[in-house]
């Protein structure tokens, strides 16, 4: 079992380059199924989803490789509709397969997929997306076995702004017959690069980033190649780890525009901020200050992936701040383990309320998710001793080289195996 050691107290202080998202770069992976040309994919990050997501593609007969951050998608070969339950239970981004499969394939089989244990994730709202656009689905044993002869355009009424359902619905819908609306959309920037990769492929996607998508059905697909975005869960978590250290950093490739819900936050807390296009400087004052709500909401609100490791923050925070978690049902796993290192925390159902105190001390932890595992590190960073983060397999789910990026900075920290 992997994990991270981290020697507390160093104020992490320099300049880091932010690669491309886990968010943008898994739905576009499941999309490259979709053209039955090759897809290059440039700055894809180094993570074990995108591991994941390449052993599905291969699996199913697509041609796949990954060097220096460039990943190349062939998936003229494919040659099964059968995605393997294994590989499927390792992670919830699976399910985007099943749009792009019944565009191409008219069928899928696939189980149930896995993820992180942060509540309940149901998956009824791709479905009923699906049903609209014209796929039979019958669910037994675990499994989903859904078909369909002609995807056909229609309109659909999200219930929920879901990210997953709002994506899956644009890959089926790219190649259905007639038009697709999608009303009450989800409007994350990873919808936008979705609809920009789709659109160099020659889809006709308008709307992404806004509640209304409008998808015109096309007949085929061309080549492509495409930059993924930069990460702004990366880059918000970086400025969280730099501002419990007390240090100061310059983070390059980001977009100040998609993090402005955690940099409105961090200012809130006193820390001086400095946006310039695709550039964030940030300096922390003398004494970080509680923040006193912090509300998880769908885009453009506060990102519930940025919650845990805000939360970290508030730990050493002046004063008192509350947060309510309003996208997951179960994401205060960190908090367990924040309060072994001294943190006072309350949970209450949806509501958290942290008293902030002098200082945290090291201990021995274990991440039970990927933000919350990363949040964990970032109290090692400023607690007071040795911090032991087990479980590491969960944030290398979301971070490239976490420990190799925080060490750049500054940071103790090592990786023992
Ligand atoms: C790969 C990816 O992009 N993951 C992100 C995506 O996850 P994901 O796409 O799974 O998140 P959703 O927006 O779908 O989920 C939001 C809420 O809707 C509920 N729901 C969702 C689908 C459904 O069919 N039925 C239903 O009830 C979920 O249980 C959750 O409570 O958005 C989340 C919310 O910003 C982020 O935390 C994840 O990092
Ligand atoms: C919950 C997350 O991702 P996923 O939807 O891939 O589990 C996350 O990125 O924090």
């Amino acid at each position: 079992m992997c994990k991270f050691v981290i020697n507390g107290g160093n104020k992490l202080i320099g300049q880091l380059r932010i690669g491309g998202a886990k968010n943008a770069v898994l739905p576009i992976l499941a999309a490259t199924v979709l053209n039955g040309k090759e897809s290059i994919l440039y700055d894809c990050p180094a993570l074990k989803d995108v591991d994941t997501m390449i052993e599905i593609l291969k699996s199913i007969g697509c041609k796949v490789s990954f060097e220096d951050n460039v990943l190349s998608v062939d998936s003229s070969t494919l040659s099964s509709h059968e995605i393997p339950e294994h590989l499927v239970r390792e992670m919830r981004s699976s399910i985007f397969l099943m749009g792009p499969m019944l565009a191409r394939c008219g069928k899928i089989k696939i189980s149930y997929p896995g993820g992180c244990e942060i509540g309940p994730r149901p998956i009824d709202l791709h479905l009923k997306a699906l049903r609209e656009l014209g796929v039979t689905i019958n669910e037994a044993h675990g499994f989903l076995e859904c078909e369909v002869s002609d995807l056909r355009g229609c309109e659909i009424q999200l219930d929920y702004p879901s990210v997953g359902a709002t994506e899956n619905a644009m890959l089926a819908a790219v190649m259905a017959k007639g038009a697709t609306k999608i009303r009450n959309a989800a409007k994350e920037p990873e919808i936008v690069d979705l609809q920009t990769y789709l659109n160099v492929t020659g889809a006709k996607v308008s709307g992404a980033g806004t509640s209304e998508i409008v998808i015109e059905g096309v007949e085929r697909l061309q080549k492509a190649e495409h930059h993924i975005m930069p990460d702004r869960i990366v880059a918000g978590t970086f400025l969280a780890a730099v501002a419990i250290t007390g240090g100061e950093v310059t983070l390059d490739n980001v977009v100040p525009e998609h993090i402005q819900p955690i940099l409105s936050k961090l200012k809130e807390s006193g820390c001086l901020i400095l946006e310039k296009e695709r550039q964030i400087k940030l300096k922390t004052p003398n004494q970080i200050r509680a923040v006193d709500m912090i509300k998880t909401l769908p885009y453009p609100g506060f990102p519930t992936d940025m919650q845990a490791q805000f939360m970290a923050l508030m730990t050493v925070a002046k004063g008192t701040s509350i947060f309510t978690e309003t996208i997951f049902e179960n994401r205060y796993k960190h908090v367990s383990e924040l309060t072994r290192m001294g943190a006072n925390i309350k949970v209450d159902g949806r509501v958290a309320v942290v008293k902030g105190v002098k200082r945290l001390t090291g201990a021995k932890l274990s991440a039970k998710d990927l933000r919350g595992g990363a949040a964990l590190v970032l109290a090692g960073l400023a607690a007071e001793g040795t911090t032991v983060v087990d479980q590491i397999i969960h944030i290398e789910r979301g971070y490239d080289r976490f420990d190799k990026m925080l060490e750049q900075l500054g940071a103790q920290i090592y990786r023992i195996n």
